[in-house]
């Protein structure tokens, strides 16, 4: 009997494939790792096809540790990071690496066009602004500095179509991930051709445009080979990962709220109606008729995942002796640390920083030290940091209307106790924490089940799977302290704003 679903989230620092039942209880989950290149100031890109590699290896240990048989699972849902642009030719070669959600080479090109279509009439139409983060001038960069992998491109595909591509031959674009191109309607979710020919993307870039949870193809006999998959396993369509990981962490409802601490930060609003900020981020959610309101940093989880490549080899050192992991000793050392980290503050600018400020120039700052600082200190004041930039993109969305209360954790920063609880003392917001790592395979296989008819609906698969497991209830004295810490973590920014820029 089919009996099991198989999420593939395409993160940034690796994939994560898992194995759930239909109670949503992992039976196995692994990790494969690839690179991401940063090849000049402002670049970051990744290869598609060791993405690729790297999944098909980890769905074949991952189905191995779950000890079932392939023909057991009933679908597959692949989710994946944002704003790829993925140049295929028409035989699926992969032209070129592509630049990811961080990379900001395009910001000449977003100026431009910005300058002579109208800031106005793009975001009117695409609920975002043109920034170089997105899908769009990536597109257009590839015409103006790579001609050749210009010529031959036959579709642009995102992260995940691209590994539903690859599962099944089938090319797709999904309705959440649209909004990375400035030529999609995010009041109907269509592609707009008058749009496109006004930023200059070829219509027939552009793939057919398929509901999240909607069976796209079935897993072929080349990608069985290699996956250890069955062939002929339906595949849907898949999501955005912070959508996919605000479903998994069941936020399905209008004002319900995600958080998440991936590589990326940030935080995802419900809506039923469509509503746009010029400083945020608006999607469409992976369940159908409702929309995010996000804001997407550039340092969340990756901040410490930086601090620890870089600055960690002493707790690497002793973890080998305690069993404990180099990121739970920093927090370890982040405890010791008062709140507002005796004037300590860091601003969490690490790859320029998107909303809400979108500002390519932005750096990374530590700010207040003298003799008493310690280690402790730079691991408290880089997570209050990250959980500043979280209550502002918060603060600008109630101001833009969005009023929200508790917030649901996802994402590797949400297996931190002490960062999850200064995030809710920075925000004075409950945080619920239902999965951290495998919110986003959840929501993934959450598409899979509902397309492939093993759940009735979301809101009952979300009943049956989606459970908190730890609750952080904000402690209104520390609170008071961030308030303050808070004013000079903007004033910071503001002052600096100018130095910043290259010079
Ligand atoms: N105990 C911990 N303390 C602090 N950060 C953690 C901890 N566990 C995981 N993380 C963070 O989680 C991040 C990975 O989250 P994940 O959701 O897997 O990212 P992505 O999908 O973007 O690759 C890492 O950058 C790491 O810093
Ligand atoms: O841009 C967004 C969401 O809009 C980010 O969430 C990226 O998709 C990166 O994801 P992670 O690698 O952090 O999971």
């Amino acid at each position: 009997m089919k009996k099991y679903l198989l999420g593939i989230d395409i993160g940034t620092s690796a994939c994560k494939i898992a194995i759930f039942n239909k109670q949503g209880e992992v039976l196995a989950s692994e990790n494969g790792d690839y690179p991401v290149y940063y090849p000049k100031p402002g670049y970051a890109e990744q290869n598609p096809d060791e993405w690729w590699e790297a999944i098909y290896q980890t769905i074949n240990t991952t189905i191995q540790k779950a000890g079932i048989e392939k023909e057991e699972i009933a679908g597959i849902g692949v989710d994946g990071q944002s704003w790829s642009a993925i140049a295929i030719d028409e035989t699926g070669k992969v032209l070129t690496n592509t630049p990811i959600w961080m990379d900001t080479r395009a910001d000449a090109i977003c100026k431009r066009l910005n300058k002579e279509i109208g800031d106005d009439a793009i975001f009117n139409l695409a609920g975002n602004s043109l920034q170089p983060s997105y899908t769009t001038a990536k597109i257009l960069w590839y015409k103006e500095n790579l001609p050749e992998v210009y010529e031959k491109t036959y579709k642009i595909l995102q992260s995940n179509s691209f590994i539903v591509y690859r599962l099944t031959g089938v090319l797709s674009q999904e309705k959440s991930q649209g909004y990375g191109l400035h030529c999609f309607d995010m009041h109907t979710g269509t592609w707009n051709e008058d749009m496109c020919k006004k930023l200059g993307i070829p219509f027939h870039f552009l793939p057919e445009i398929y509901d999240c949870h909607q069976v796209v193809g079935h897993v072929t006999e080349e990608a069985a080979r290699l996956s250890g998959l069955a062939a002929g396993t339906p595949v849907v369509a898949g999501g955005l990962d912070a959508a996919c990981g605000t479903l998994g962490a069941g936020v399905i409802h209008p004002y319900e709220t995600q958080e998440q601490g991936g590589q990326a930060g940030g935080m995802s609003i419900c809506l039923k109606e469509y509503s746009a900020d010029p400083s945020l981020i608006l999607s469409f959610h992976v369940v159908p008729n409702l929309w995010l309101l996000q804001g997407g940093t550039t340092g969340g989880g990756g901040v410490m995942r930086w601090f620890e490549k870089e600055f960690a080899d002493y707790e690497r050192e002793v973890g080998k002796n305690t069993g404990k992991s180099s990121l739970a000793l920093l927090d370890e050392s982040a405890a010791k640390v008062n709140p507002g980290c005796n004037g300590m503050v860091f601003l969490p600018y690490m790859a320029g920083e998107r909303s809400p400020i979108w500002d390519v120039n932005a750096k990374g700052v530590y700010y207040g030290l003298d003799y008493s600082k310690t280690k402790g200190h730079f691991v408290r004041a880089a997570m209050e940091g990250v959980a500043f930039s979280l209550k502002h993109n918060l603060d600008v969305a109630a101001a833009a209307g969005a009023q929200v209360g508790e917030l649901k954790a996802m994402g590797g920063a949400a297996n931190s106790r002490i960062w999850t609880q200064i995030k809710s003392d920075i925000t004075g917001k409950p945080i619920a924490v239902p999965s951290s790592d495998t919110a986003t395979t959840l929501g993934a296989v959450i598409l899979a089940g509902v397309g492939v008819g093993m759940y009735r609906d979301f809101e009952e698969a979300v009943e049956m799977t989606v459970k908190v497991k730890r609750y952080h209830e904000p402690n209104m004295e520390n609170y008071k302290i961030y308030q303050e810490r808070y004013k000079t973590y903007l004033e910071l920014y503001h002052n600096l704003k100018n130095t910043m820029k290259e010079r």
